[in-house]
């Protein structure tokens, strides 16, 4: 069977133009189809982890990103009355070895991601062209698209990966219905620029003030973002209007300091798509879940997706991994992202809610139970890697920064990473270890300043580390680092069958 591209990207906003970024780097040919002809001039998401900066890294644009990011400085609750519930430590350099949350103004990542598109010939964007339909057979994907001059054409690709947003005509054609977390609830957002006055205190705040809930965001330059619960009786005309967002928002965005260029009414909404994959269609992003923007996951997760299906779509397509490898695309990443859309959505419960009561018993317990506020990461369902026995498998990896500035990934590259004691390593039987040694998707690492952290991280003398940096296990000992090897598909797989792609 021949294809046009080994992998045809639906929309392409942040996640669909990572995807189609990761392609270009991986050398696997791919399109965008995008619907609308420009990038939308306005934000929607404002916050990535420190791990969307090591994907971004993993484009040879982190710097560049960080560059247009700013750090966020403070993260606290409030009540009603002002007092803070809680404050988390923000601001530093965390585990990835980026800051740990990082503010930007969403049309200036997208310029940046599109930029770096143009580098790879093998990759490239169609905008204002929009997918009709598809079918698909086991052999590829024949999409069905419009042009801007209304003209129509098939595109076939081997994979398709749907990144066509919450309300995915993708997820539709296919049938896959969502889980519902939480409850819908209107919000009304406001995006502009404080020119004058001082805002609130620090970057992001949860304003629990239950005559009027609200969460305030601080962006780079003077960018804001403040966000308040639509309540029982507001007049949707009349809430959307300057005075009323002054009014609402305690004159803090007053008419003459704040210049909106964006207020609109959405709705926090909590969902998970059923199923993931269906034959050779992927979904991703806001189509797979959608989160109320507490913790700011929403992006960030979409992010992990493309970043652990992409190698894995590699690996396939180049015969170093069998096709079951796919299907750990859902099994890893849907309870993973669900866990995020939950933790969101029950603070979302909590922050918005209307009640003085409800309110001052939530109050009660944040006060003692500060330390419940942010979730601990989760690690990745079963799948590719040695859990649930290996308390280290499926957990996010650290990366370390060399004495010289240099960040582990830019040594390891998309490659499985062993960092290992030298002793361990050449404990393994020496035909494993000179087959290791061999294989070019696998990098060893045995200097101590390069493994230390990793392994005191995990507390053991030799870590393996996927290429989208989570962990697939860690060894003590020889036997037991063998037995992890064998799970690199690079080790293992059948020999290459795929048919070469006929690149249009
Ligand atoms: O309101 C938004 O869109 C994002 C809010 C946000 C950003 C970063 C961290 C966080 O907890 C919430």
């Amino acid at each position: 069977m021949s294809y046009d591209y080994e992998v045809a990207v639906i929309g392409c906003g942040p996640v669909g133009a990572t995807a189609l970024a990761l392609l270009g780097r991986a050398g696997i040919s791919a399109i965008g189809i995008e619907r609308e002809a420009a990038t939308w001039p306005h934000a929607r998401a404002v916050h990535f982890d420190g791990e969307t900066l090591r994907t971004l890294q993993a484009l040879g644009i982190g710097e560049r990103a960080s560059a247009i990011c700013e750090p966020m400085t403070e993260f606290r609750m409030e009540n009603e009355e002002g007092e803070i519930l809680f404050e988390l430590p923000t601001g530093q350099f965390g585990t990835q070895a980026w800051h740990d949350d990082l503010m930007f103004h969403q049309p200036d990542m997208e310029a940046l991601l599109r930029e770096e598109l143009e580098r790879h010939p093998n990759v490239r964007l169609c905008s204002g062209r929009t997918l009709l339909d598809f079918t698909q057979d086991s052999d590829a994907v024949r999409c069905r698209v419009e042009n801007a001059d209304g003209a129509t054409e098939f595109i076939t690709a081997r994979w398709m990966i749907a990144c066509d947003g919450a309300n995915s005509p993708v997820r539709r054609q296919l049938g896959v219905e969502t889980e519902k977390l939480g409850s819908d609830d209107p919000w009304l957002v406001v995006d502009g620029l404080l020119h004058r006055g001082p805002g609130l205190p620090g970057t992001m705040a949860f304003l629990g003030h239950h005559s009027r809930p609200g969460l305030w965001v601080r962006l780079p330059g003077d960018r804001v973002r403040m966000e308040f619960k639509v309540m029982p009786g507001d007049d949707p005309a009349e809430i959307v209007t300057r005075s009323a967002i002054e009014r609402i928002s305690r004159g803090v965005l007053s008419v003459t300091n704040f210049e909106p260029d964006r207020i609109a009414i959405y709705t926090f909404r909590a969902r998970v798509a059923e199923q993931w994959r269906v034959g050779n269609v992927f979904l991703a992003g806001d189509a797979a879940h959608q989160a109320p923007p507490l913790f700011g996951q929403g992006l960030c997760a979409g992010m992990r997706d493309v970043a652990n299906l992409v190698w894995k779509l590699k690996a396939v397509a180049r015969g170093t991994a069998a096709p079951a490898l796919l299907d750990t695309y859902q099994s890893e990443r849907l309870p993973h992202a669900r866990y995020w859309v939950e933790k969101a959505a029950t603070m979302a419960h909590l922050v918005q809610t209307t009640d003085p009561a409800t309110a001052a018993g939530r109050d009660a317990h944040i006060r003692s139970h500060p330390q419940d506020v942010y979730p601990p990461l989760p690690a990745l369902g079963p799948g590719l890697h040695a859990g649930p026995d290996d308390p280290n498998a499926g957990q996010l990896s650290r990366q370390p920064m060399l004495a010289d500035g240099t960040r582990l990934d830019d040594i390891v590259g998309a490659r499985f990473l062993l960092a290992t004691t030298a002793d361990l390593f050449a404990g393994l039987p020496e035909d494993r270890r000179i087959e290791v040694e061999a294989n070019p998707e696998i990098v060893i690492l045995t200097n101590p300043e390069q493994v230390r952290e990793l392994l005191t991280a995990v507390d053991s003398h030799a870590v393996v580390v996927r290429p989208d940096r989570y962990v697939l296990g860690a060894a003590d000992t020889a036997t037991r680092l063998a037995e992890l090897l064998t799970m690199i598909p690079a080790l293992t797989a059948a020999p290459p069958t795929p048919a070469a792609p006929v690149v249009a």
